[in-house]
């Protein structure tokens, strides 16, 4: 069966009875129909949080289609619950960039996947067309002021950097200039549109702790300069008040259910190669308020989501990982030796051994932040014996336990060891966090201390324009923020094309965004752009839904 024919299977209870079982009484439920529901902030309980687990989920460097963390996340926590443990998932909610692109959606896989699958991978609770209505708001009102004779407030309209968000795959869209038509329809200037996980509204809801820490980091958004050289920020354009009441509902988490019926918790968005690509620190602290383990997930492989979730959000947030799940599989450590596609899932136990230098790096790459991990080998059917024995052989000698993970045809009766083995790590208090870098640090040592010691570069360099932009950011006061990175998920480098662990290279700084407003700097290394394209065969082409309503297609 498809991952959607087995979600369609699902034997659902309400909502209401999950919520129960994390003591959450109706009158706290915010029902979004029978199965979803909205959680309001008073569940966060800083007490209740000091005795809980939060273990993070991250993986090596994917493939295209993705090595299953989410699907591993939701496993494992079908693993601990059944093994005694009061544990609940918190993942980041799907975008419809991939969904209708090429991944998918993001519900997890096979017999470990978040229900009701459709509308968590569809609009789900609008939390992304809120994101999106914030973030316009802004951009309309730009414009709106650059066009007032009355109210402007002298914005010089070739200096404007808030772009305007869609949460599709819309290439056509990246370059684009508005305010056409003539002296009626607005001022004409360059703008474009990043896809809506990676808007700064979207970073903004997953590092804020209220409505007053939400409405603060809205104001301090940087939107570009006046004709005379000073900054505009979003609250120079009064309204801050309107967009944060736009994300009323959007601020809440959401409570869905995995398929054996235990709570999930789903928050903030994807991509953590353009955007930050955690989720949010309210529902990370809601899970760990109500439950007595928290998996979470962090997008891409460590050098991307996990570096985000614990360089920037940990740091913001005051919260610790007891254990980290470095999620590999044998065909990815056989892409990283030279497998192609058509070979992914052929034994080989040759290119495993030339690929898991890979999977060495990313073990390094947890112990820099003096965490503990376990490997969760998400088994595939083409798995073979002496593969994975290479593995584990390979993950004993660092020091790290590698666990076979069957989450995905098995469920939690699959992921038993692997929680077993979680539980063991988060209850030995092994786990010692510190951030890679100080915020005192300058800007580029803040860059290379990343780069050196989460890609392996030798170097790190700067175009003239990130060269210029590093002055902007030193004079606005930017320069004590931590950075957002923004490069391909496909390697360790900036060069896609470098599989396993490339040595002795460089990565370029091409150009800097700026998230005052969330709190950080964006470089952005090589060619990776924030609004992904659609590809030549997108898997929109292949959805449909019947009279019934039955939807099919969705992955
Ligand atoms: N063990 C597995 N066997 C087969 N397919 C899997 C397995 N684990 C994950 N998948 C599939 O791979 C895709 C990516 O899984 P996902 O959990 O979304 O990865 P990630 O979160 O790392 O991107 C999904 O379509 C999922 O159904
Ligand atoms: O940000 C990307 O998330 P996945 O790796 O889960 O697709
Ligand atoms: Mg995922």
């Amino acid at each position: 069966m498809t991952d959607l024919e087995i979600a369609q299977k699902a034997q659902m209870l309400p909502i209401k009875e999950v919520a129960k079982k994390l003591n959450i009484s109706e009158d706290d439920l915010d029902p979004y129909g029978k199965y979803k529901a909205k959680l309001p902030l008073l569940l966060i309980n800083p007490e209740k949080m000091k005795n809980s687990k939060l273990v993070l989920v991250t993986a090596i460097t994917p493939t295209p289609a993705g090595e299953g963390k989410t699907t591993v996340s939701i496993g494992l926590t079908e693993g601990l619950n059944k093994i005694g443990k009061k544990a609940i998932a918190v993942l980041r909610e799907p975008s419809l960039g991939p969904v209708f692109g090429i991944k998918g959606g993001a519900a997890g896989g096979g017999y470990s996947q978040v229900v009701p699958m459709e509308d968590i991978n569809l609009h789900f609770t609008g939390d992304f067309s809120a994101i999106e209505k914030a973030n316009n708001l802004l951009s309309a009102v730009i414009d709106n002021n650059i066009q007032s004779k009355t109210h402007s407030i002298g914005i010089d309209p070739r200096t404007v950097v808030w772009k305007r968000v869609m949460d599709m795959n819309d290439r056509a869209l990246r370059h684009i200039v508005v305010g056409l038509g003539g002296s009626t329809h607005g001022i004409p200037r360059e703008d474009g549109f990043n896809i809506t996980p990676a808007s700064e509204i979207m970073a903004i809801l997953c590092l804020s702790e209220n409505f007053s820490d939400l409405k603060r980091r809205i104001g301090n958004i940087y939107v570009g300069k006046k004709f005379d050289g000073t900054p505009v920020f979003a609250r120079d354009l009064k309204v801050v008040g309107a967009m944060a009441l736009l994300l009323k509902e959007a601020i809440k988490p959401n409570l869905v259910q995995t398929l054996e019926n235990n709570p999930a918790i789903l928050h903030g968005g994807p991509f953590a190669s353009i955007a930050q690509g955690t989720n949010t620190v309210l529902a990370t602290k809601m899970g760990l308020s109500l439950g007595d383990y928290v998996v979470t997930e962090a997008g891409f492989g460590a050098d991307l989501g996990a570096e985000k979730f614990l360089n920037i959000k940990c740091v913001s947030a005051g919260l610790a990982p007891d254990a980290v799940v470095v999620v590999a599989t044998i065909r990815a450590l056989r892409h990283h030796g030279g497998a192609k596609k058509e070979e992914y899932n052929t034994p080989d136990l040759q290119k495993v051994k030339l690929g898991i230098a890979n999977l060495e790096k990313h073990i390094e790459n947890v112990q820099h932040f003096g965490l503990k991990a376990v490997v969760a080998i998400n088994y595939f059917p083409h798995d073979s014996e002496e593969e994975i024995a290479y593995v584990k052989e390979v993950c004993a000698k660092k020091g790290v336990e590698a666990v076979v993970s069957k989450g995905f045809s098995e469920g939690g009766k699959g992921t038993e060891e692997l929680a077993r083995a979680v539980v063991a790590i988060a209850e030995s208090g092994e786990s010692h966090f510190a951030p890679l870098y100080s915020h005192e640090a300058s800007i580029e040592d803040k860059i290379t201390t990343i780069a050196t010691k989460i890609y392996g570069t030798n170097k790190v360099n700067y175009s003239s324009k990130a060269l210029s932009q590093l002055k902007q950011i030193n004079k606005l006061g930017f320069d004590k923020l931590p950075v957002c990175i923004v490069k391909t998920p496909k390697s360790l480098s900036d060069d896609e094309k470098k599989l396993a662990r490339p040595t002795d290279f460089e990565v370029t700084v091409r150009e800097f965004e700026f998230a005052s407003g969330a709190g950080f700097v964006i470089p952005i290394l090589g060619d990776t752009v924030r609004m992904p394209g659609l590809p030549s065969v997108p898997a929109a082409e292949g959805m449909d839904i019947d009279d019934e309503g039955i939807i099919s297609g969705l992955s």
